[in-house]
């Protein structure tokens, strides 16, 4: 990873955020995930498990949130747990003391993004212009969220910021989904995928564990053999 200028003093080595980047990047799909009670997180992660995903973003879209990262944080060396919806350094602060491996963003703010670099945290900012990707190389890092994908212009978004930021890796989240999740993963640059779809609401709310976790196996299916494999 490019984790480097942006890198405080006493922050963990930049070979610590690569390897986190490269937990993302092999899970190649990365479920988004709002749970409504901290109870639905260890069923969800044998289910998520069970479907062959090996990455979480659980959200703060939910009052839950943190106390559910907090549940998973080290539940399975087979599940990575990020979290999502992080927009401020307090909530930063707080994913951190849950044990968040890696905190994704809407948008990206370098408030945030410096917390997480300090806090030994990887940062993986949305990004929707130019202006944002070379903020978040300006800012050391190595990866970044393409948010809402499908309305950026799907893998072509990935394509074009790859001409003046030929180092930089996405993770197109927004819009990606069963049908087009391979096409996205085949585009180079592209880090992982990430996407609601194989966790729905509903399931969640039913706990419908053998849903999610067919959906998953579904979609890591759809994903065809690791191209790296
Ligand atoms: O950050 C992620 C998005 O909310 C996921 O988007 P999606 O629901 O279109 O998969
Ligand atoms: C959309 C997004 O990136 C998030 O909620 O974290």
């Amino acid at each position: 990873m490019g984790v480097a200028a942006g890198v405080p003093a006493g922050a963990p080595s930049g070979d610590s955020f690569g390897r986190m980047l490269e937990a993302v990047a092999s899970a190649r799909l990365v479920p988004v995930v709002s749970l409504a009670s901290v109870e639905q997180a260890l069923p969800l992660a044998d289910a998520l498990i069970a479907g062959g995903i090996a990455a979480v973003e659980i959200t703060l879209r939910t009052a839950s949130g943190v106390g559910a990262i907090a549940a998973l944080a080290g539940y399975s060396d087979r599940l990575t747990v990020g979290a999502g919806t992080v927009v401020s350094p307090e909530q930063l602060d707080e994913v951190a003391d849950a044990g968040a491996e890696f905190v994704i963003s809407p948008g990206i703010d370098e408030a945030v993004v410096r917390r997480s670099l300090a806090r030994g945290i990887l940062p993986i900012p949305g990004v929707a212009t130019a202006s944002e990707v070379q903020l978040a190389q300006r800012l050391g890092l190595g990866a970044v969220k393409a948010f809402p994908a499908s309305l950026l212009g799907g893998p072509g978004f990935v394509r074009a910021m790859r001409g003046p930021f030929p180092e930089m890796r996405f993770l197109p989240s927004g819009g990606v989904s069963l049908a087009n999740a391979a096409e996205y993963l085949a585009t180079p640059g592209v880090l992982a995928v990430s996407g609601s779809w194989m966790v729905p609401d509903d399931a969640v709310a039913s706990s419908d564990w053998e849903r999610i976790a067919a959906l998953g196996a579904a979609a890591m299916a759809a994903l065809g053999a690791d191209p790296l494999g």
